[in-house]
């Protein structure tokens, strides 16, 4: 039986696996892959080495639905949503996959990969290299690898694959074990999500405990709980190198423009001088 919402999420994901598996087989799934233009470097976009490109980014997030909140959008037109979010300025999308809880599908991330250029960010719950494939077959540059979701043996896998497919993986933790974790398992762009996903808590605070915890090499991202440039300025002056942006964006009336407020936040000269 589950105990936490993460297990209950993880035994839908699994079931959902399963029966793709049935119908695709992974030989199938690779020929797909590699017929895909070669993943963009998100990290790079992340923390640019040119300094005057520097300045917090902006990772907005296709959303439906969410355990914490329920419905939060229809989304009839994903792509539409996206291209406003990349008119406003947002570095890389993120488009939920996961269908039980967030009402997302590999569709969705097809649909905005070929609406944008920016990368694409697969989120979902990965438990196994195949959803890996599955991400670069549907396009995406970047996938969601969430710590507390593997085993320490299975995320060093995931990471390594995740690489090797070209794509960036963005390590998802909530506590400093996890983040040890992470660092063991080669993360290079590490997640802090302010929502512990076993009890739904935001506590925004998590940030600004862990991201002392990683070192300079990697890149940072504040994940969950924005609800405008106040929190994004927080977040930077936290050392965030990017934030991670669902509900309010979704759920606002103007996409591009709730994005560019943002991303005005974030390049604001007093927030990068107090940045490393
Ligand atoms: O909607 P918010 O509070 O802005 O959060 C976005 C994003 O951080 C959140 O959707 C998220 C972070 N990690 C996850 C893991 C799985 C599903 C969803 C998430």
């Amino acid at each position: 039986m589950a105990v936490t919402v993460l297990d209950d999420i993880l035994d839908g994901v699994r079931e959902d696996l399963r029966a793709r598996q049935a119908l695709t087989d992974l030989d199938a799934l690779r020929e797909r892959a590699q017929r895909q233009d070669p993943a963009r470097d998100a990290r790079q976009l992340l923390r640019p080495r040119n300094v005057e490109a520097r300045g917090i980014k902006v990772i907005a997030e296709v959303k439906r639905s969410s355990p914490s909140k329920g419905a939060l959008a229809a989304i009839a037109d994903p792509a539409e949503l996206a291209r406003q979010y990349e008119a406003g300025g947002a570095t890389v999308i993120s488009v939920l996959t996961e269908q039980r809880r967030f009402g997302g599908s590999l569709d969705d991330l097809r649909a905005v990969r070929c609406a944008v250029d920016v990368p694409v960010l697969r989120k979902d719950f990965v438990v196994g290299s195949y959803q890996l494939w599955e991400a670069r077959a549907w396009g995406a540059d970047v996938v969601l690898l969430i710590v507390a979701a593997l085993p320490q043996e299975a995320l060093v896998s995931l990471v390594e694959r995740t690489h090797s497919l070209g794509m960036t993986a963005l390590v998802e933790v909530h506590d400093a074990e996890e983040v040890a974790r992470a660092l063991d398992a080669g993360a290079q762009v590490i997640g802090v999500n302010a929502r512990n996903l076993k009890t739904l808590e935001v506590d925004r605070l998590t940030f600004h405990r862990l991201a002392p915890l990683i070192p300079d090499s990697v890149v940072r991202v504040a994940e969950s709980g924005v609800r405008g440039p106040h929190d994004v300025v927080d977040y930077a002056r936290a050392g965030a190198d990017a934030v991670l942006v669902g509900e309010t964006l979704v759920t606002g009336d103007d996409p591009r423009r709730a994005v560019a407020d943002l991303v005005a936040a974030g390049a604001h000269p007093a927030v990068q001088a107090v940045r490393p």
